[in-house]
């Protein structure tokens, strides 16, 4: 078997594409674009080709940009005064602080001071709560990128056996609370680096979310032939980006979402459409 394609590339095009048209009624009705701000606290080269991407994209579908950019030893007071003057600026709709920030800066306390209205990552303590107790919010990115890749491509999500693995905020912790939703009621076990046998519950699974940032961690032995197999990790070594997923996983899997290719541009349309979201609200609301 030859797994099919979950093409996040040419998904995350058709989403802009759909967004732009929104963007563009939005402007005409409000008189000003919505804005993407997003906060970037030093050099990481990583995190700055990440924040480019986004502006490109936003460029894409007439979302301005709002770029801060603070050096890596910012003090806390500099990071909290552009989050204050971002959370007052109307032409900001919603924004982003680049995570990780440099160690000396505590990453709860800054998300904390964000403008939860204004939260474009679904990361904001208040947002992830709302995700818990099922009341809408900006989602997170990430997760939801997953599930509109699925559901863009007609796997079968009720029901269906779930292996994540990874606990980070991002994705690991809050993927689940999507997936288990009603309209979603798939079954999602939660895996981590401490996970005894691994191998077996991975091999349960219907749909495998590998996000551990592990390279190469799920091999093609480990899967149930005909699985959905969606790569989230992304290492950088001196042969370039690695995923968590093996290559040769792609000869077992029944799709597969690649990295590059698969959910790193679907995270970045959602972010897209959390702002294009925020802007809406705000427009009926006026
Ligand atoms: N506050 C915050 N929000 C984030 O959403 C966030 C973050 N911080 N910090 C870092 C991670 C990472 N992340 C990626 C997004 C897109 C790609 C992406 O588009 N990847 C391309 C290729 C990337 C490349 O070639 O460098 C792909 O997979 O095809 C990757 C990684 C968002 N993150």
């Amino acid at each position: 078997m030859t797994a099919q394609l979950l093409d996040g590339k040419a998904t995350a095009a058709d989403i802009r594409r759909e967004l732009a048209e929104r963007v563009a009624k939005l402007t005409a009705t409000t008189g000003r674009p919505p804005g993407l701000g997003t906060v970037l606290v030093g050099d990481d080269p990583g995190s700055r080709a990440y924040v480019a991407g986004k502006h490109r994209d936003c460029a894409q579908v007439g979302i301005a940009s709002l770029r801060r950019e603070l050096p890596a030893d910012a003090s806390r007071q500099q990071v909290e005064d552009v989050i204050d003057e971002l959370n007052a600026d109307p032409a900001c709709t919603g924004y982003i602080v680049q995570l990780p920030l440099p160690r000396h800066l505590d990453t709860n306390a800054v998300l904390a001071r964000m403008d939860p209205a204004k939260d474009a990552d679904g990361l904001h303590p208040v947002n992830l709560g709302r995700l818990v107790l099922g009341v809408d919010a900006p989602l997170p990115c990430t997760p939801r990128g997953i599930v509109e890749l699925l559901r863009r491509y007609d796997v079968p999500l009720a029901g269906a056996r779930v292996c994540v693995v990874g606990r980070g905020i991002t994705v690991g912790r809050p993927i689940g609370l999507l997936l288990t939703r009603r309209s979603e009621n798939a079954t999602v076990t939660l895996c981590h680096t401490g996970t005894k046998g691994l191998a077996w519950h991975v091999r349960e699974a219907d749909i495998v979310v590998a996000a551990a940032g592990s390279p190469a961690l799920i091999t093609k032995d480990m899967l149930r032939p005909g699985a959905a197999v969606l790569d989230v990790g992304i290492t950088r070594t001196e042969h370039g980006l690695v995923g968590d997923i093996h290559p040769e996983a792609a000869e077992v899997a029944g799709w597969l979402a690649p990295m590059p290719g698969g959910v790193g541009p679907m995270t970045r349309a959602m972010l897209l459409a959390n702002v294009v979201e925020a802007a809406e609200r705000n427009a009926n609301s006026a």
